[in-house]
Formats: structure tokens, C-alpha cells, sequence
């Protein structure tokens, strides 16, 4: 294995990701932030310069498992204090598993703001993937607002309530065309795009050799959108899904939400004087954003030459078997890591969306998540009193409720509780859907969890029962980071509690989360080894660790 080094500066840059100047959050001076690759057992090591003149930062390394370096893990008030302007942190960590990964800001909405990049981590030396690819093409894909993030916050945190809406644009690598098509001369009542190759919004294409396979990288960072993405003419076959390879199974179109990723393999075995549309549209929420195009580009073609048929089209937004069906399809490739087969703890979370002080919020089992000015790894371990609500946060919710009809009492509660968690013990969660607040509306959330890989051990309709533990799937469930909950549905997950730290499992859409939509679990944290000074001196950490010891 070997470190690999980064010095990376955080600041403000002018761009126009999809034509229009904004002001983005950007690396070393673009957007999206540099990519990493590394190989699977390398150390990697990043001194992060906070240029933001103002304000906070932090880099959370999504899907990585910070074994050993939870305060590496870059969740404000969770693993350290925000970096302060003008100062470095260094997070380094061991990235132990191939797989592709993504990187992005975890402090307030700074992911929406820009604050992302790709980390692919690659099979050891000596290793081999259990398939085989001649290349790889990267796709990270975003959604992008042109109202400000601070806007967003504010509408989202003011009564009457402001939402967010729909994003303007879907990006491919940071790039997308706002208010015109790529593929207008075949697209009728679209107007075409004026862009010059060199502009931040130019055209992304993908250069591939006739007669190959290739691997494309997908991950999905988007503040908001759940998103499908299909190539035309050709199928794709999945393998991996965050960091963990599946069985593989061939589809026409793969669904991506905020937070996942995937890989699937291409064959480039159409005909070679055309290029091909790459699609990505919206799914599960009314899109009134168009669909993000790319271009596979078949050597010797021109890169620009534009596909002469349509783009494929995404299923129907609400096509919530479309959904089902390939989520279902995902299963552990054999030779994955089997579940153990019980579990000491059960927690049902009911997700709902609800009202405090005529404020919206999201709700975990009626507690809505604020989170403290001191980061719960340091407080915790230094067994600091006041630091954070040490009532317990509820492990189930009413016999009585009806996830199918909006609550009967919409006022929820705010708290910082944590769920603790006992070292090594295997816990179960099931995620239960709702309505929300108005009639007849449950969205889809996807759920991210840090600091561990959890099994999928099943999905189902309305309300989960005692019976449906029968149906979990013991044998082959997929370990993944981020999983779906479909409207009025319910996800079963499985993980062993083996990771010590404070980690955050939480709705990964970006002002779902701001409104309390997540929840903190922790395990072992005595056992933590020395937490770095600057992750902690903030907040009563900070008080503790800047006065001198008597
Ligand atoms: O949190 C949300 O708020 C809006 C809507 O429920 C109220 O405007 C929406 O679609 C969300 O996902």
C-alpha cells in the first residue's frame, strides 16, 4: 500500500456549471472537486485548507468506513468542529475496499453549494475484480439549484415555509445545459444549445473503443433528485453497488438515489460510425427538470458528433414498479459476508414529516434531529455533561398509527439524543415510510449510514409486521451504505454495531436532513484512540482542550 497525498484548498470560485454564473464552492479552484483514485489498503491523506472567508467546512468520505479514524469521518458536530477559516485540517484514513465512492461537504447545505468530488478506490495490486473491463468511464451525477444554498436555508428554517422546489439542472461531472437540449435537432419543441467546447457547460463525451467493455462508475451526490439513468442501445449489466459487488443481473436503465452508487458493465457492440445518447432524468418526484445528456463517443467519430435518434426517455416518474423491480434485482454477489443470522436489538424508525412552532420538519419516531455545537465523538468519550439531549430517542412508535393517512397530531419534538449502541451487537432497523403532511404524498428517502456497510434484508408495502421478519432475505442480502424507502413502504437493514464511534444514518437528501430528518447512533466510543486536538476544540470540547490541564 502506499499514502497518497492531497493538498486541497475550500473556497468560493465564479463557474457555470450549466451555462449560468453562480457563485459554487469549488477545490483548488473548480468544480467538481479533483477526483481521488487510490488502491484498495492505501492511506489517504488530505490537508484541507478552509478558504472560505467566513464560514466553517468539513469533507465527509461517503461510503468509507473509518475504521479505526472516526474523527476522520468529516460530519460536523459529529466526528469534529467545523474547520475555522484560514485553517488546515488533515483527515487521513485507510480506504480498505475497492469500490466507487464520492466525497462531499457535510456542514450545513455545503454538498448543494458544489462541495463534491469522486473517490475510486481500486482492487489492490495482486487483486483481481471478479469481472472483466477493457476501461472505465466515471459518471458523478448532482442536481443544481440556481437560488444559493443560504436562500435555501433560510426558506427551509422560516414560517410560512419555503421548499426548496426542483433543481434547475442535472449535472454529469459537474456539467449540464440549463433551458436548452443537446439533442434539439431531434427532440421537436426544444431549443438547441449555443455552447463552445471550451465552456464550463460543454457537452460531456465519453471515449470508447469499438468492440470493448466498459465499466462505468455512477454515483449519485444530488441535493434532491432521485435519478434513472439509461445509454441507447445499450444494455448494462450491474456489478457493484457502494463498494460491494452484486450478483450481476443485465437492465435497460439503473435507478440512483442521492447517495448511492453504482458500477455496471457496457459492451461497445453497436454500430461504430454513430455516438450514443447517455440519459439522466428524474424519478419519483414530478421532474420539472429535463433530463441530463452525455455523449458515448465510438473512436473514430468526432467527440461532438450528436447522436441522430432520440435520447432515451425515463420512465414515468411515479412508475413505482419500474423502481421496485431493479432495486429488488440487487442481491450480494456470492462469497459476500453473510448477516448474522439474529439480532439483538430491533428499532422501528417511523419517518414523518411534521410541524413545531408552525415550523416543517422531518421526524424520526416524532423527534425531529438538531444537532450540537459540540461534536458528539469528543463529548462523548470525554463523558462531558450538558453537551448534548442525553434522554433516550424512542425505539419504536404508536401500535396505532397510520402510516397510510397524514397525522392525526402533526407537532413533533426536536431533540440531540443519541441511540447507543453495544459494542459488537448486531442491531436491526426498520425504516417505516409515511404519509407526509398533506393527503395522499409519501416521498422516497434514501438513507445513508456512516461508518459501516448494513445487509438489505427486505422491502414491503405499508406497515411492517412481526410476520414479515419471516420474508427477510438471510441468504444473499446486499451490504450497502445508502438504501431506499419507497412511499408507504418499509426497508429492513442489519449492521453490527462494530465500528467505534458517533456516526450519523440519515435521509441524504440535503434540506430533508436539514430539517431533521436523521438520526446518531454510537458504539464503543471508550474505546476510541486519541482524537486530534483540532477536531475537538470547539463548543465545551473546546473549553476543555484550550485551557491547560491542571
Ligand atoms: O420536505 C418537503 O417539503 C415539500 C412539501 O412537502 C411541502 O412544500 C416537499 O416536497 C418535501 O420533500
Amino acid at each position: 500500500w502506499k499514502a497518497r497525498h492531497f493538498h486541497w484548498e475550500v473556497g468560493y470560485v465564479f463557474w457555470k456549471p450549466d451555462c449560468q454564473e453562480k457563485v459554487m464552492i469549488g477545490i483548488n479552484g473548480q468544480f467538481p472537486g479533483p477526483t481521488i483514485r487510490a488502491k484498495a489498503g492505501d492511506i489517504i491523506v488530505v490537508e484541507l485548507k478552509n478558504s472560505l472567508p467566513t464560514e466553517g467546512v468539513v469533507i465527509h468520505w461517503h461510503g468509507i468506513r473509518q475504521m479505526g479514524t472516526p474523527w476522520a469521518d468529516g460530519t460536523a458536530s459529529l466526528s469534529q468542529c467545523p474547520i475555522k477559516p484560514d485553517e488546515v485540517f488533515v483527515y487521513r484514513f485507510k480506504v480498505d475496499k475497492p469500490g466507487t465512492y464520492f466525497y462531499h461537504g457535510h456542514y450545513g447545505m455545503q454538498r448543494a453549494a458544489g462541495l463534491y468530488g469522486s473517490l475510486v478506490v481500486e482492487v489492490a495490486d495482486g487483486e483481481k475484480e471478479p469481472f472483466h473491463y477493457d476501461g472505465e468511464l466515471n459518471l458523478l451525477l448532482s442536481d443544481w439549484y440556481h437560488q444559493d444554498i443560504y436562500t435555501q436555508m433560510v426558506g427551509l428554517s422560516s414560517v410560512p415555509f419555503r421548499w426548496i422546489g426542483e433543481p434547475q439542472t442535472l449535472l454529469i461531472n459537474g456539467k449540464g445545459q440549463y433551458n436548452c437540449s443537446l439533442a434539439a435537432h431531434v427532440v421537436a419543441e426544444q431549443s438547441a444549445c449555443e455552447i463552445t467546447s471550451s465552456s464550463q457547460c460543454a457537452p460531456v463525451t465519453f471515449r470508447v473503443l469499438p468492440k470493448k467493455t466498459y465499466r462505468l462508475r455512477i454515483a449519485s451526490t444530488t441535493s434532491l433528485a432521485s435519478l434513472n439513468l439509461a445509454i441507447a442501445n445499450h444494455k448494462m449489466v450491474v456489478v457493484e453497488a457502494d463498494g460491494n459487488y452484486v450478483q450481476p443481473f443485465a437492465v435497460d436503465d439503473v435507478d440512483v438515489y442521492s447517495g448511492e452508487s453504482y458500477s455496471v458493465l457496457i459492451q461497445t457492440d453497436q454500430d461504430p460510425s454513430s455516438n450514443y445518447w447517455i440519459s439522466v432524468g428524474v424519478r419519483g418526484r414530478q421532474p420539472k427538470t429535463q433530463p441530463a445528456l452525455a455523449i458515448l463517443n465510438y473512436y473514430p467519430n468526432a467527440a461532438e458528433k450528436l447522436p441522430t435518434s432520440v435520447p432515451p426517455v425515463t420512465p414515468v416518474w411515479n412508475d413505482y414498479t419500474h423502481s421496485k423491480s431493479f432495486t429488488y434485482k440487487i442481491l450480494a454477489l456470492q462469497g459476500t459476508p453473510r448477516p448474522p443470522s439474529s439480532s439483538h436489538r430491533l428499532m422501528s424508525l417511523l419517518n414523518t414529516q411534521n410541524k413545531l412552532n408552525g415550523y416543517t420538519k422531518w421526524s424520526i419516531n416524532n423527534v425531529s434531529l438538531v444537532l450540537p455545537p459540540t461534536p458528539y465523538l469528543g463529548s462523548i468519550k470525554h463523558r462531558l455533561a450538558n453537551a448534548f439531549v442525553t434522554v433516550k430517542p424512542p425505539e419504536s412508535f404508536p401500535v396505532d398509527y397510520n402510516v397510510m393517512k397524514p397525522p392525526v397530531n402533526p407537532n413533533t419534538t426536536q431533540s440531540s439524543g443519541v441511540y447507543m449502541l453495544e459494542f459488537n451487537s448486531t442491531v436491526d432497523v426498520i425504516l417505516q415510510n409515511a404519509n407526509a403532511l398533506s393527503e395522499n404524498i409519501s416521498e422516497i428517502h434514501p438513507w445513508h449510514l456512516h461508518g459501516h456497510d448494513f445487509w438489505v434484508l427486505g422491502y414491503g408495502e405499508g406497515r411492517f409486521t412481526k410476520n414479515d421478519v419471516k420474508s427477510f432475505n438471510l441468504k444473499n442480502p446486499p451490504l450497502r451504505n445508502t438504501v431506499v424507502i419507497f412511499p408507504y413502504g418499509w426497508t429492513a437493514i442489519r449492521f453490527v454495531a462494530d465500528n467505534p464511534g458517533a456516526w450519523a444514518f440519515h435521509c441524504h437528501i440535503e434540506p430533508h436532513l436539514h430539517m431533521g430528518m436523521g438520526v446518531i447512533f454510537a458504539e464503543g466510543v471508550e474505546l476510541v484512540g486519541r482524537i486530534p486536538k483540532e477536531a475537538m476544540t470547539c463548543g465545551l470540547t473546546g473549553k476543555k482542550f484550550m485551557n491547560p490541564y491542571p
